[in-house]
């Protein structure tokens, strides 16, 4: 995360890349840059690392909220993104509570190419015909329910899923198993980031789409590789309550030319 608030700082798709990258930059799962907003307490732009600008990113809005909340010591904070504004909580203990806004779930916005029922429609992958669900959270999310999370073919099948033709943006995509109706295991595929050790915005669609098929009530928690997040579906709104932790503040100096 850089801070852009005080110093104007923007990187274009090949900087970011640059930065991402584990071997020669800094390394991260998505570069976020900090900037002034005149409606939000701060502005996140967020980029993947392959160097497009996404619209939402539920780990970074809660870890972004976590210094905001430590610096201006309020209870809450507003966020604001190329998506809409989201409102952040303290939650106590270093946990940060986010109202990750509305699902959307009509086949148009999410976007997909045709029109399906986002609840359960097939999704055809070199001959093999697997059943999906589709959830937008700002960003586009297709989940797959199956028997066990960890033995999902994440690696091969991610990548297929997220240039499916069906994806005109390309999609994050979720594997998740049902573990009981307040717990699910989720394994993730990130547009243009690969395997992640967890995706905000991922568990917030997973909680929608497990609540319309019946799989779950409307509260959950989510065990993903980096930690558990708790998912509560409620006025129509998804808030992802997760845990933040600071693990370097300082200086880079680094050539942006
Ligand atoms: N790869 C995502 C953006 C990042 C999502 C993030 N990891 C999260 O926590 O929500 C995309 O391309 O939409």
């Amino acid at each position: 995360m850089f801070d852009a608030r005080k110093q104007r700082l923007a990187f274009d798709a090949t900087q970011a890349r640059q930065i991402a990258d584990r071997r020669r930059g800094i390394g991260c799962d998505q570069l976020i840059v900090i900037e002034p907003s005149s409606d939000a307490d701060a502005f996140m732009r967020i980029r993947n690392p392959d160097g497009s600008e996404v619209e939402a990113c539920g780990n970074a809005t809660r870890c972004v909220a976590r210094l905001l909340l430590d610096e201006t010591r309020k209870q809450k904070v507003t966020l604001q993104t190329v998506a809409g504004i989201l409102v952040c909580e303290d939650a106590g203990g270093g946990a940060v509570t986010v109202d990750m806004g509305a699902p959307e779930l009509s086949w148009e916005r999410i976007p997909m190419a045709e029109a399906v029922d986002t609840n359960r429609f097939t999704l055809t992958v070199e001959g093999e015909s697997l059943t999906a669900s589709a959830v937008s959270m700002g960003n586009p999310h297709c989940v797959l329910f199956v028997d066990d999370a960890d033995a999902a073919p994440v690696a091969t099948l991610g990548p297929k899923i997220e240039n499916h033709p069906l994806f005109p943006r390309r999609t994050n995509v979720e594997f998740v198993s049902v573990r009981d109706k307040g717990y699910l295991r989720m394994r993730v595929w990130e547009r243009g980031a690969g395997i992640t050790q967890a995706c905000g915005s991922g568990a917030c669609a997973t909680a929608v789409a497990a609540f319309r098929r019946g799989l779950t009530r409307d509260h959950v928690e989510i065990e993903l590789d980096g930690g558990v997040l708790s998912i509560t579906l409620k006025d129509g709104h998804v808030f992802m309550t997760g845990a933040t932790a600071l693990a370097y503040s300082g200086t880079f100096a680094f050539d942006t030319k």
